[in-house]
């Protein structure tokens, strides 16, 4: 017969995520209410890990003689089209440095963004996963984004790892994420997006009742209670 640790945690790794099974289970089998448990996504870029900071920096060493734009200059989710409006040739050489080796794992964290998500994953009935988009392009993003995401997290976080390009399929109660309109083929996600505030989004506009996080010093826990049922 196979044990319910091993059916929940096929490799014995203890980790919070069989936890979370494990306990719902257990609930179920005793007659218990199973308790709500709250799901938060969070996105890497521009979130977790400084993408505007590093691009601007990397920009700069690899092109000296070419324009750049201030982070408080940068208006629109895309830097390459912001690059493009400056000169045609920009958008191109802008993206040359995201999909450059070293790009994703030398990014800087977000301030606070490491210990906010660390403590969040030690919520009581909470469920943490790091939601991210890839670029194309794959020959060194996808792993950077492991290696980074184990270099400042430890191991045991690879296991909320989610890589899609398209993040209305996953479910979740939670999105925190800095791109203002995120769509895909759900027209209606599962999640309630809250905007991250960086550079790029700083003069969006929301419509109530869309919330914003300014940072990881907001208050992120009120925000997670301001969900729980
Ligand atoms: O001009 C740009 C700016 C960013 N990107 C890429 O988009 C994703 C953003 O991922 P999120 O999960 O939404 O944070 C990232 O891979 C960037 O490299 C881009 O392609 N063009
Ligand atoms: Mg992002």
């Amino acid at each position: 017969m196979i044990s319910l640790a091993r059916l929940t945690n096929p490799r014995g790794s203890g980790s919070r995520l069989s936890g979370a099974l494990t306990q719902a289970f257990c609930a179920v089998h005793q007659g218990r209410p199973e308790v709500r448990r709250l799901r938060v996504l969070v996105d890497m870029d521009g979130v977790l890990a400084d993408f505007e900071g590093g691009f601007l920096q990397k920009f700069r060493d690899a092109y000296p003689e070419e324009p750049s734009i201030e982070l408080q200059d940068r208006r629109g989710f895309w830097v390459s089209a912001q690059y493009g409006e400056l000169h045609p040739d920009l958008c191109e050489k802008a993206i040359s440095i995201w999909e450059s080796k070293n790009f994703f794992i030398d990014l800087e964290p977000i301030p606070g963004a490491v210990e906010a998500v660390k403590e969040m994953v030690n919520m009581k009935d909470t469920d943490v996963f790091i939601c991210t988009s890839p670029i194309k392009k794959y020959n060194y993003c996808p792993y950077e984004k492991y290696a980074w995401v184990e270099k400042h997290f430890g191991k045991e976080f690879l296991e909320l790892m989610v890589l899609t390009r398209d993040k209305t399929l996953v479910a979740g109660n939670l999105l925190i994420d800095d791109k203002p309109d995120i769509s895909g083929v759900e027209l209606y996600p599962k999640w309630e997006h809250i905007l991250f505030s960086a550079c790029h989004n700083m003069h969006v506009q929301l419509r109530p009742p869309k919330r914003r996080l300014h940072s990881w010093a907001d208050g992120w826990k009120t925000l997670l209670d301001s969900k729980r049922q």
